[in-house]
């Protein structure tokens, strides 16, 4: 099958890794004589307006039959999950079911390890080349009740610990000069020390698989469709994109002690069956904090506020 593929690169992505790569792939589809044409946002949400003209002048749903004489048109987006989370929610705003080819270029990049995406960009793109058709994959679609909010995430929505630290992270004030000198991981350590420490447990009420549970000590409330966050924190270590069901991990306010022990935990993927940890699978998640905490969806803030939050799932096609 003849591809055209419409580039769309967020040069800031990463501490500027999104450029690097990009112009690894501009030089890749150049060499290999593959049509493309690029785009590169220049500000925050640019991508949308982005996909907004392409969705209108360009890109078509995948038939396996395709009639068409020309080349498909295949959106290859190159950034973070915050950059491909803005392009699938605008895709879906738009109620359009385009694939995605993606190259990973962020900090964190966990929905890369969620498809097994090698790390080597040009690899990705040799894999993508050689694909003939999309594969579809389940994502968090998300409806929150109290502000009438609706989306879709990639990687999970946290309420509480997670959702703190992606705060405490963009708001550091140290966050630009660190940036400057190539040491954002310390700007995530030191939000991540300092939020450990500050959030406090928060009740919460789940509905899921027709039964109602009530958890009095909530600090880490995350609903994933795959296994990472945080960049490889491996807190779902069941969930998978391709399946359809739906993760909740639930983990109580611990003593300070404790915290190297539970961290050893997790990162051994052997958290699910301990004290302080509940976990639930379903296909439909309803959450409520009345209690104003802050939210995250694949690192991009929600907001401090109450949720009244209901998850399920959607397919959408990713090409890779
Ligand atoms: N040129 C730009 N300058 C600043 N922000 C941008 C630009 N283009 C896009 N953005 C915004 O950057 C955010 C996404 O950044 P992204 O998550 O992709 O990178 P990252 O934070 O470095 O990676 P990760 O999420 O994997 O840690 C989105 O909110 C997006 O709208």
């Amino acid at each position: 099958m003849e591809i055209f593929y419409h580039v769309l690169i967020n040069p800031n992505s990463g501490g500027g890794n999104g450029r690097i790569v990009g112009e690894k792939i501009i030089d890749y589809l150049s060499e290999h004589q593959l049509a493309f044409d690029v785009r590169f946002t220049g500000y925050p949400d640019h991508e949308r307006q982005f996909i907004r003209e392409l969705a209108q002048t360009t890109l078509r749903e995948y038939q396996p039959e395709d009639q068409s004489n020309q080349p498909y048109p295949l959106l290859l987006i190159i950034g973070g999950d915050g950059t491909i989370h803005q392009v699938v929610n605008e895709l879906y705003r738009l109620k359009k079911q385009f694939p995605i080819a993606y190259i990973p270029a962020g900090s964190g990049n966990d929905f890369a390890r969620a498809l097994n995406l090698p790390k080597d960009p040009v690899a990705i793109i040799e894999h993508i080349h050689q694909n003939t058709q999309p594969t579809f994959c389940h994502i968090l679609h998300y409806d929150e009740a109290i502000y009438g909010e609706e989306g879709l995430a990639l990687n999970n929505v946290g309420i509480g610990l997670d959702a703190a630290i992606v705060y405490e992270t963009n708001h550091s004030k140290v966050k630009d000069i660190l940036q400057k000198f190539n040491l954002l991981s310390f700007s995530y350590l030191s939000a991540v020390i300092q939020t450990l420490v500050k959030q406090r447990s928060f009740p919460i009420l789940v509905e899921a698989n027709g039964q109602t549970y009530n958890f009095k000590k909530a600090y880490l409330c995350t609903t994933s469709n795959h296994p990472y966050f945080g960049g490889g924190i491996p807190i779902a270590p069941k969930a998978s994109v391709f399946q359809n069901k739906l993760d909740l991990i639930i983990i109580e306010k611990p003593s300070m002690l404790l915290v190297p022990w539970i961290a050893f935990k997790i990162f051994t993927r052997k958290h699910l069956e301990a004290k302080f940890c509940h976990y639930i699978q379903a296909n439909k998640i309803k959450i409520v904090s009345t209690i104003a905490q802050h939210g995250q969806a694949d690192g991009e803030e929600l907001g401090e506020r109450s949720y009244d939050i209901t998850f399920d799932l959607i397919e959408q096609p990713f090409w890779f």
